[in-house]
């Protein structure tokens, strides 16, 4: 199964420009969990702080019980294979194949023969759906495959915890869901860590176990999905619905006379964009059929429920729906 992931009170500034303060939050082992937040609220620095190549100010990152802000570079490098991560544009060499690229890590930090090297690397390949564009470049296919194939350089050294940035940029709401498809039917397959940094309203709907929101340098929330998609805060409303009214600007944010203006116009008839309507919980993403169960599923019923006491009502009423279902299936 895979690490928890431990960030206790981080404050990340460049300069005098604070990027966020006093993050904390637990990224529960063989998960997969979002972090969510307007563009430009730091959810890329956040990803790479975790990893170790952007260094937070104050607060404490534990990975496998090493803070990896204070242990030595011997240990982060030990630490950091633990991962494998999908850069938003993944990151592939212009010059290699898809063959070639998804060997890579292999014949960097591995011994590995050939014969072992291609048997891994075709295993990845099938994984996201690649067989049989191994050979060409990535110039040559398109966005999604791109992503997919960065994803499956980033599977290659058999990581405990994938971090992955924007999953959905440049891509289709379909290709989006085809890119989700995959992230669940990895963790159904390797029972990792997952974390996604996205935007995009469907994926946070339908895939994460749990969420988190970064909006005016802090979190606003992290917790089981039904948490966030219940939440009466209003910038977690807008986020979700899409729409111009509410808390979240073009630069981020707005001021009161702002969005008073706004309301006003509103109130007129004016259409604040978005797609409304949009009530109650999605159902969350299944592995594709003819995987297994994901066992993250049955681990996660386990942990909110010990939580339960703690959470807002509505959360609570969705939560004890999913344990009734779940009753009903296990007779
Ligand atoms: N190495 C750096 N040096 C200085 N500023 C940086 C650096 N990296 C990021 N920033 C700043 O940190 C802020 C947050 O950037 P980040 O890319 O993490 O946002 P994001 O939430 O991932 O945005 P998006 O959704 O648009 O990708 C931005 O203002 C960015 O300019």
């Amino acid at each position: 199964m895979g690490i928890e992931v431990s960030v206790r009170n981080l404050t990340k500034s460049f300069g005098s420009h604070q990027i966020w303060r006093d993050v904390s939050l637990t990224l529960p082992a063989g998960e997969v969990s979002a972090l969510l937040g307007p563009s430009g609220t730091g959810k890329s620095v956040f990803l790479k702080s975790l990893i170790g190549l952007l260094r937070p100010d104050e607060g404490e990152i534990v990975v496998d019980g090493v803070d990896i802000m204070r242990c030595s570079a011997r240990e982060l490098y030990e630490i950091r294979t633990l991962f494998g991560v999908l850069f938003q544009d993944g990151a592939l060499f212009g010059s290699m194949n898809l063959f070639d690229n998804v060997a890579f890590p292999l014949r960097e930090h591995t011994r590995k023969p050939e014969s072992e090297i291609s048997r891994i690397v075709m295993e990845k390949l099938e994984l996201v759906g690649l067989v049989g564009a191994e050979g060409k470049l990535p110039g040559e296919i398109s966005g999604g495959m791109r992503k997919r194939a960065g994803l499956a350089r980033a599977l290659v050294l058999e990581p405990q915890i994938i971090l992955v940035d924007e999953p959905d940029s440049g891509l289709d709401p379909v290709r989006t869901t085809y890119i989700s498809q995959t992230l669940i039917d990895i963790n159904t397959e390797i029972d990792a860590t997952i974390l996604i940094v996205s935007h995009n309203i469907n994926l946070a709907r339908t895939v994460p176990d749990n969420i988190g929101m970064l909006f005016r340098r802090e979190l606003v929330m992290f917790g089981p999905r039904e948490v966030l998609l219940s939440s009466d805060e209003p910038v977690i409303r807008q986020f979700l619905g899409g729409a111009m009214i509410g808390p979240i600007g073009m630069s981020e944010e707005k001021d009161e006379a702002q969005m008073a203006h706004e309301q006003a116009l509103v109130d007129a008839g004016h259409h604040a964009g978005g797609v409304e309507g949009l009530v109650g919980i999605a159902p969350q993403m299944r592995p594709t059929p003819g995987l297994p169960e994901r066992r993250a599923v049955a681990r996660r019923r386990e942990r909110v429920r010990r939580m339960l006491p703690t959470l807002p009502p509505e959360a609570r009423d969705a939560i004890a729906d999913d344990l009734d279902a779940a009753r009903v299936m296990a007779r």
